[in-house]
Order: C-alpha cells, then structure tokens, then sequence
C-alpha cells in the first residue's frame, strides 16, 4: 500500500531533521513541502506572524483547532514559557498519527495535548475534562467553515477571557469569508488583518487575529 504524502513529510523529517530540535523539523519540513510536495503547513512565512503573536501572547494555555502534521504544534510548542502548554485539535486520525510522531521528534511532547476528534465535541469538553479555566490563544487553522462556529462555541463554554488572543490562518485562501465579516462586525472583538502570502506559494494569503475584549 503506498504512503501517505503526509508519511512522506515525515519520514523526510526523520531521515534528515535533528530529534529533539524543533527549529530543524520545521525548517526540514519546510525544505521538503516547497522543494518536493505542497502541504497544507502555516510555512514560514506565515509562520513569522504565528511566532510574533504568541510571544506577544505569551500563553500558559493555548489551543490550536487543526494539527495537520503538527508543523504549528511545534512552531507554537517551542515559544512557550516553562509549565505552559498547547491543546491541539485534530479529527483525521492519519494526520493525528504523523503529528504526534512529529512532536515526539521535536521534543516538545511534555508541552503538547493532541486531542483526537471533531471540534464541535472537543470544545464543550475543555473545561470539566481536560481541566481548562480560559484560554489564552486559540489557532484557528482547520476546516474554514468551523471558524465561525467554534468561536461562537468557544464564548459559549466561557472559554475566552478579556484580552483572549485569536489568530485564524488562510482568511483569503481557501478563505473565511463568514468568519471575516462575523469577527471584524463584533463589538467583543478587536481584530487585525495580516497580509501573507499561502504557504510555498507565490499566492497572497492572510492571518487575521481577533482579541476578545470581555
Ligand atoms: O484545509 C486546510 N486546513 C484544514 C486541515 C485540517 N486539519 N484538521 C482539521 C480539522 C480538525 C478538527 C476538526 N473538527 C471538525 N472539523 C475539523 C477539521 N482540518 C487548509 C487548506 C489549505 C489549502 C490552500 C490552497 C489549496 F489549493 C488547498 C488547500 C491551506 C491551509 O493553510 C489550510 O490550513
Ligand atoms: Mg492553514
């Protein structure tokens, strides 16, 4: 049975990153989604602005809606301070193996939760079950049309606080446009657009980030 494109990505990282450094699984992963095959990984560009805002944030509990092959996990991951940590979200079980395999890798296993399942279930379990009081930063990379509603779902669980970062990914391309005029047209939010270009390719791209003012 042939491989995956995402077992490929990691076997590449594995044959060729250093274990236990997470600036060398993404710049492998990097090497190997621009120079061989796409993937859908926030890149390094678009990466930068992910960098800039959680260090800005500088969460003790964040969330990340989309692990993918857990490229943002690590990126995320490797900026947190001592005792902080990262939930991520990921429904397609492949990709939930590849990513915890890749995070193991980089190292940064003790400071990442990958949750297995849809969105929609896993949010109203933050709190009881995975012991969440509110989250600092929330990365919204996975299905566009969940934006919307797991934001909504995410202020119905009381999991925002005042000054609660959000940062969605890919606002142009594929694009969010329900979630862009939702968040940008809500009094409880202040947003900010990041102009970008779509990961690995010469195609603008944009982040958007939204901070809940209580
Ligand atoms: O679809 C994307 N990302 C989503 C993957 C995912 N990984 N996990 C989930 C999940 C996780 C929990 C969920 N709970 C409910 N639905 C869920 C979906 N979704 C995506 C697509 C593109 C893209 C651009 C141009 C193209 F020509 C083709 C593609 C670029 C990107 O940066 C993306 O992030
Ligand atoms: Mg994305």
């Amino acid at each position: 049975m042939n491989q995956s494109k995402e077992q490929r990505i990691l076997n590449f990282v594995l044959q060729n990153a250093v274990r236990g450094d997470p600036c060398s699984v993404l710049d492998t992963i990097d090497k190997y989604c621009s120079q061989k095959e796409w993937a859908m990984n926030v890149g390094n560009e678009k990466g930068l602005i992910l960098d800039k805002t959680v260090e800005e944030a500088n969460p003790s509990v964040a969330l990340e809606l989309g692990t993918y092959c857990g490229y943002s996990a690590v990126r995320i991951a490797r900026l947190l301070k001592a005792g902080a940590h990262l939930l991520t979200v990921e429904f397609n079980p492949e990709f939930a193996a590849i990513a915890k395999q890749m995070i193991e890798f980089a190292g940064v296993q003790d400071k990442v939760k990958l949750l297995e399942g849809p969105s929609e279930e896993i949010i109203p379990q933050l709190k009881k079950k995975y012991e969440v009081d509110t989250l600092d930063f929330v990365f919204l990379d996975h299905w566009k049309d969940r934006y919307t509603p797991d934001t909504i779902l995410l202020q119905e669980c009381n999991l925002l606080r005042k000054g609660s970062v959000l940062l969605a990914d890919n606002v142009i391309v594929p694009g969010a446009p329900e979630f862009l005029n939702y968040i940008r047209n809500n009094p409880h939010f202040q947003c900010t657009n990041y102009p970008s270009r779509l990961e690995y390719m010469k195609v603008e791209d944009a982040m958007e980030k939204a901070v809940f003012l209580g």
